[in-house]
């Protein structure tokens, strides 16, 4: 759907992609990296409105410096930054951007409608935008993307400003438009959570440069610690307590499950092989407590980026992100982890 070779992009202070190199199949793609990393400035240039200072890319096989044209024909874009005229309905908005597109007015009216339907807002659809909310505004920007039936969408930073309902609906909207309508689609984000639950495959990008592209679930392999929730009893008030205490006294390593669903009542462990599972069952046991759950936890993709990004070095001679941008970035990993991401 999307490759790129060496494709750079620099401004005179900036250099936003630096020899980006990647290849993005059909499904649903996450583009991840901090503000700043470069993310905008790549859509930019697949959709052939800024050329790029080196290095090429093509967008379902045509070329973006040759035929932008061609490309925005079939594929959708949602941007980022509030963009909707206040005064008008979603229904004229999304009809003028289809008549833009191409499309006849009776098929422009009939494709609106259903494309309102899709994205929640069909009960809304003749009120001024300008009294939308933020979840609104969102989904019909999502509905002028979608409404010319592209073979690809772009969306950047469709959950930007939604409450954690608001992003979780939007989240589940994109998923459907691959799952119902067959659109490839390739969203950003800073918030690597939300790609982890959302995608298929995910990009990630800082300072320009690729830092990893691989399928979400090669991202989030099953690690060797076992998470363990026990039950407390009668005879042992706090399980968890003697179950650790129990584990250690077998000599196996453990810490707290913090941060982790169930957290004060998880004991995460090494597992070296069966009889590490076996030991498990027999001590519970042996305890006489409840085994609730024993599970191989898996890599969270925040915790992928986060070592990957210790391994970087420096980039020498380059622009650093401001300390604005890497404060949020931090923020933002922050809130993933909190999310469960
Ligand atoms: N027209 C421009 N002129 C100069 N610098 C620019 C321009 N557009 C982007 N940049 C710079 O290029 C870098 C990448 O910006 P870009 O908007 O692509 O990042 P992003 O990953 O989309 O982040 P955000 O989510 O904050 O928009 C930033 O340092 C930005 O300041």
């Amino acid at each position: 759907m999307i490759a790129t070779e060496s494709l750079s992009k620099r401004f005179p202070r900036v250099t936003a992609l630096d020899r980006l190199s990647m290849d993005i199949g059909p499904g649903v793609t996450g583009l991840v990296g901090a503000n700043g990393a470069g993310k905008s400035t790549l859509i930019k240039i697949l959709l052939g409105l800024s050329p790029a200072t080196e290095g090429t890319a093509a967008v379902l096989g045509l070329d973006v410096a040759t035929s932008g044209g061609q490309i925005r024909e079939r594929v959708g874009y949602m941007p980022e930054h509030d963009c909707l005229p206040p005064d008008v309905s979603a229904t004229e908005f999304v009809v003028h951007m289809a008549r833009m597109s191409g499309l006849p007015p009776t098929a422009a009216r009939e494709r609106t409608a259903d494309t309102l339907r899709h994205v929640g807002l069909y009960e809304e659809r003749y009120r001024p935008i300008g009294g939308y909310s933020t979840g609104m505004k969102q989904r019909v920007k999502l509905a002028q993307a979608l409404v010319h039936d592209p073979d690809l969408v772009f969306l950047d930073e469709p959950t930007n400003g939604l409450d954690p309902v608001g992003r979780d609906e939007m989240l589940g909207l994109i998923r459907r438009v691959h799952t119902d309508f067959g659109i490839s689609v390739l969203v950003t984000s800073h918030l690597l959570g939300e790609l982890e639950r959302t995608c298929d495959h995910v990009v990630v990008i800082d300072g320009g440069k690729l830092l990893r592209s691989s399928s979400t679930t090669d991202f989030t392999q099953t690690t060797t610690t076992l998470a363990v929730e026990v039950t407390d009893t009668d005879e042992h008030p706090d399980g968890t307590k003697v179950f650790r205490e129990a584990l250690q006294g077998r000599g196996v390593a453990t810490h707290e499950g913090s941060g982790l669903p169930g957290a004060g009542h998880t004991v995460l462990l090494e597992a070296v092989g069966d009889e590490t599972y076996d030991l498990v069952r027999d001590l519970v046991a042996d305890l006489g407590l409840g085994l609730v759950r024993m599970e191989q936890r898996r890599h969270h993709i925040a915790e992928v980026f986060q070592s990957e990004q210790a391994e970087q070095p420096e980039p020498s001679g380059q622009p650093q992100p401001s300390q604005q941008a890497k404060q949020s970035d931090q923020e933002a990993r922050k809130e993933a982890v909190r999310h469960g991401g």
